[in-house]
């Protein structure tokens, strides 16, 4: 192809921008780290060549293909990368941890550069194959100055096209599942598909850049797609900015010009390879070392300042905190109870970790599960919510068996737990913490995010307003837009209560919710407690403070090795000597 040199090359950094950028929705936003970039480039390039090949003989072999156009190329490749991608995720997404998917990846980058050079008369083995250059229609590409124009549009409407989907709510479900997936699925949401989605996503941009660059190069071979180009495409998301994907694209074309200047420096090109090694290498130290979270973190505000950060722990949310009193009564005992847990029990190995558990509990009630340490009260959560099947027993919700649904499907069904130790999303916003715990959004869902837009804008606005109303009603709407691991433990508590009640769910299992927060601040989480239940919510909370429980609980549930020893008001439990031995450990 005629034209200028540097177009030459600065087409070739364009086509590392977009691969970076892929990547960084996959490993910066939703936190799955891919080493088969390049194997799914190389895909989407060969699956390209193939299709558009009439019969090439090259090194020797005949490669013969169907001789399609361009376009049905080019869509053949995006097709079988996104298809490729979603297959190599899918049995990696049902596992929660991430090294499944690096040895996966690992073992699909293999496995790609082992066909690619032994099917050779498919692809040409290891001395590749040749390619019709790219004609759609009248258009084509004729000169590296054309090229550099074509690829410059591409790289630009990949980069919004990346952005758009990492600021969606598809892309802060990515963002939540990156930050503590169990939650994610606790506040009713699934992970594995959008996990999959998100990889096919990523593997799809990555084969259509592979098929438009072969047709740009006229030629493909094995050793482009090697592991070493995957983990410089990696290198460039580390060092750029996971979650930033304008850090990407500046790192990708820092890395990718080394070469080049080296070059235009006076270095031949043998002489430039190994000082290219040594820059890259020092590159990824220095980021490393000075800035972990990329040159361009996910969270860095252009304008604006700083997230307000240190913002002091308010004291003043708009529930009732004055005189205290029991917002909810008693319930009448010919009320259907809302949840009923029968004949639980929980063995871990020679632990009888909980043993024929059942309780009931009614609509605005506040019932605490109260006991020494180790007595059993969170696995009780564990089992109510599935994060751990029962050895035994039904669990009902609305006189509906939820026994063994799975987590997100039984905090969809209307029942959700605060875990102790809060568990917020700590890299993300609190108004976005809170408006992914909401339920119904549209632009949740990949494919209706990409065909109707529109509608998940408008959802979105939504989401967000009643987020916001959200924040405002625990009282820390001033730090909306705070990332929420800068705040105060007390009020990152006050943001993962928002999001339990974002949820809509009618039973909350609450695990602690006041332990580590100073006096105040555990008044205010009593005062909202209260509102919730007088609000309608049925209440289970696991509470070792006796202040707390007295303050809340309509009835008391005794736990002790396992087992219920006692079930009455506070003033029952606290009344018998042996049960204050046991709680106190005297
Ligand atoms: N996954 C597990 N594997 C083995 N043992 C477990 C597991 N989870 C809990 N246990 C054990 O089961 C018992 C009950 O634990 P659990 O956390 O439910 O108690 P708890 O009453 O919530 O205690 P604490 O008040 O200290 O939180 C403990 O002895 C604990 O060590």
């Amino acid at each position: 192809m005629t034209g200028s040199y540097f177009a030459d090359i600065a087409t070739q950094v364009l086509f590392l921008v977009i691969l970076a950028n892929s990547l960084n929705l996959l490993l910066g936003v939703a936190g799955q780290m891919s080493m088969a970039t390049a194997a799914f480039y190389g895909v989407g390039a060969y699956t390209c060549a193939i299709m558009t090949a009439t019969g090439i003989t090259y090194g020797g072999s005949e490669a013969v293909g169907p001789g399609w156009p361009f376009w049905g190329g080019f869509l053949s490749a995006v097709v079988v990368s996104v298809f490729a991608g979603f297959l190599v995720a899918l049995p990696a997404a049902r596992r929660v941890r991430g090294d499944y998917l690096i040895l996966l990846t690992l073992a699909f980058q293999f496995l790609f550069s082992t066909s690619a050079n032994t099917f050779v008369s498919l692809t040409g083995g290891p001395n590749g194959m040749a390619m019709p250059p790219m004609a759609i229609g009248d258009f084509s590409i004729d000169t590296t100055d054309q090229a550099l124009v074509f690829f410059a549009v591409v790289a630009v409407l990949s980069a919004l096209f990346c952005s758009f989907v990492a600021r969606s709510p598809f892309g802060r479900l990515l963002r939540g599942i990156r930050e503590d997936e169990g939650v994610v699925r606790a506040l009713g949401k699934t992970t594995v598909l959008p996990k999959s989605l998100a990889f096919a996503l990523a593997a799809g941009i990555a084969g259509g850049i592979g098929a438009l660059a072969a047709s740009y190069m006229q030629f493909v071979a094995p050793a482009t797609y090697n592991l070493d180009f995957a983990v410089l495409v990696a290198a460039c998301v580390a060092l750029g900015g996971p979650g930033n994907i304008l850090g990407s694209t500046v790192a990708a074309i820092v890395i990718g010009s080394i070469r080049p200047v080296l070059q235009n420096l006076g270095m031949t090109s043998t002489a430039a390879i190994p000082w290219e090694s040594v820059i890259f290498g020092l590159l990824l130290v220095l980021g490393i070392r000075f800035r972990p979270k990329g040159f361009l973190p996910e969270n860095m505000r252009w304008f604006g300042g700083r997230t307000p950060a240190a913002a002091p722990e308010s004291h003043d949310m708009p529930v009732s905190s004055g005189k205290k009193q029991k917002l909810s009564k008693i319930v009448p005992e010919n009320r259907k109870p809302v949840v009923e847990a029968r004949n639980l029990s929980k063995r871990y190995g020679g632990l009888q970790a909980v043993e024929d558990f059942s309780i009931d509990l009614y609509k605005g009630e506040i019932v605490a599960l109260i006991g020494p340490n180790g007595a059993g009260k969170t696995t009780i959560f564990n089992l109510l919510m599935d994060n751990q099947r029962s050895d035994t027993g039904t669990i009902k919700l609305n006189g509906n068996s939820i026994f063994g649904l799975g987590t997100a499907t039984i905090a969809k069904t209307g029942m959700v737990r605060y875990f102790q130790g809060v568990r917020a999303f700590g890299n993300m916003t609190a108004l976005d913490n809170v408006a992914l715990a909401m339920p119904h959004q549209p632009g949740e869902k990949l494919l209706r995010l990409l065909t109707n837009p529109l509608a998940a804008c408008a959802k979105e606005k939504e989401v967000r307003a009643k987020a916001m109303e959200l924040l405002d009603f625990v009282g820390i709407g001033h730090l909306a837009n705070s990332i929420v691991q800068d705040l105060p433990f007390g009020q990152q508590k006050l943001v993962a209560f928002a999001r339990l009640i974002a949820t809509g769910a009618e039973v909350l299992l609450l695990d602690e919710p006041a332990s580590g927060v100073d006096p105040r601040a555990a008044e205010q989480i009593i005062a909202l407690v209260q509102q919730l239940a007088a609000n309608g919510k049925t209440i289970c909370i696991v509470e070792h403070s006796l202040h707390i429980v007295s303050e809340l609980a309509d009835r008391v549930v005794f736990m002790n090795a396992g087992k219920v020893v006692a079930d009455g008001s506070i003033d029952d439990v606290t009344s018998r000597p042996d049960l204050v031995d046991l709680y106190f450990g005297t």
